[in-house]
């Protein structure tokens, strides 16, 4: 290895020095970057892998299951579970937590993971990943489904994999957060972007604006704000990024500032949200809090949001600060009553909220 360099690894340890989670939690996460380094093997061979496509089943949450988001729950399973490092683990793609079969030792954590991200871009070669949260399993025995549902506070590492370009990973143990660029000669994870900071103001924000009529009115209220630019209230012009992978919407954030918003709408009223709490919004939101960002559901922060179920979704609501408080505050004003929004001109005579079809 080249001097100088740090890799994964050493960077945990080092961090992890003197705390009860030292030698444990820095080797769970390594065996993490194993699984995302076969991840990463697997969707970057394309179609020449043979891995592109859907399968005959259905996840818990009624979506058409991948090839590669069973392969990659496979690949994160098959790293993680002989170890001695976890006392189960749990997943996007599985409906009940995976209990490790009898030989293997248990260990502290718990490990919860969405193994594909984005996984609908996989046939169109646009950026996907992988997010994992960790915590502790205190009690003895194989962790129940109630012993996983723990409040986002209480993770001891977060992160994610982002397989572009190029492959990085992005983790946090609560010491800020961290980048890391898999150098594919050697094998292994480099620091390429040390303690990571979004900046507190952006002028960029990323939605599914195709979901724009069945938004709450405080969302609707902000994204027609912003898209009204600088003839509006906000006396700015605003961009707009939508890829359709959280992972990769995230990574831009982390990298140059901005907001992503998946609110709830009224689209599918028994769905509070598109996007799962535990293996999704909790680990990203801890990510972009120790990279000084907000990660809301807009009338609270994520990480405090009691999980009342595995696969439980949330409105999720992050990045740079400034603009998430904001949010915060159209959705409190509108709570209380006080949303005058609606009654601007930028409102009423633009006709901002209706589609060009009704003009
Ligand atoms: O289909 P939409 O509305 O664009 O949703 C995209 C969102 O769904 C997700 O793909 C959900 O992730 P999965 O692929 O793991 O189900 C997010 O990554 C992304 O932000
Ligand atoms: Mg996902
Ligand atoms: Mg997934």
């Amino acid at each position: 290895m080249q001097s100088g360099r740090t890799t994964v690894s050493k960077f945990l340890i080092e961090q992890l020095h003197g705390t009860d989670d030292q030698a444990d939690l820095a080797a769970l996460l390594v065996d993490v970057t194993a699984a995302v380094k076969a991840i990463s093997a697997m969707t970057s061979k394309g179609a020449l892998g043979g891995f592109l496509g859907a399968l005959d089943t259905q996840n818990v949450q009624g979506e058409v299951q991948k090839k590669l988001d069973v392969l990659s729950n496979d690949a994160m399973i098959q790293a993680c579970e002989w170890g001695g490092l976890v006392a189960g683990m749990a997943s996007e793609e599985m409906d009940d937590p995976y209990t490790l079969p009898k030989e293997f030792e248990r260990g502290p954590y718990m490990l919860i993971f969405d193994p594909l991200d984005g996984s609908s871009n996989t046939d169109v070669n646009v950026s996907v990943g992988t997010i994992f949260s960790v915590l502790r399993h205190t009690k003895i025995g194989d962790p129940t489904v109630a012993d996983y549902l723990r409040p986002g506070v209480e993770q001891v590492a977060a992160g994610y994999a982002i397989y572009g370009p190029a492959t990085m990973l992005v983790l946090t143990v609560g010491k800020g957060t961290h980048g890391f660029t898999l150098d594919r000669e050697i094998g292994n994870f480099i620091l390429t972007h040390p303690n990571l900071q979004i900046p507190a103001d952006t002028s960029e924000f990323a939605i599914n604006t195709s979901n724009e009529r069945f938004w709450e009115p405080p969302i609707q209220r902000y994204v027609a704000e912003c898209k009204a630019g600088k003839t509006g209230p906000r006396g700015r012009d605003f961009n707009t990024r939508w890829i359709a992978s959280m992972v990769a919407d995230v990574h831009r954030i982390l990298m140059r500032g901005g907001i992503f918003m998946y609110p709830k709408d009224t689209k599918d009223p028994s769905k509070p949200g598109r996007l799962r709490l535990m293996y999704e919004a909790n680990p990203i939101g801890m990510i972009i809090e120790q990279a000084g960002g907000a990660a809301s559901t807009g009338r609270g922060r994520i990480l405090e949001v009691q999980p009342s179920s595995l696969h439980q979704r949330v409105p999720v609501m992050l990045g740079s600060k400034n603009e998430i408080e904001r949010l915060e505050r159209y959705h409190a004003e509108y709570d209380r009553g006080e949303d005058k929004a609606f009654e601007s001109p930028l409102f009423k005579e633009r006709s901002l909220y209706r589609d060009e079809a009704s003009r």
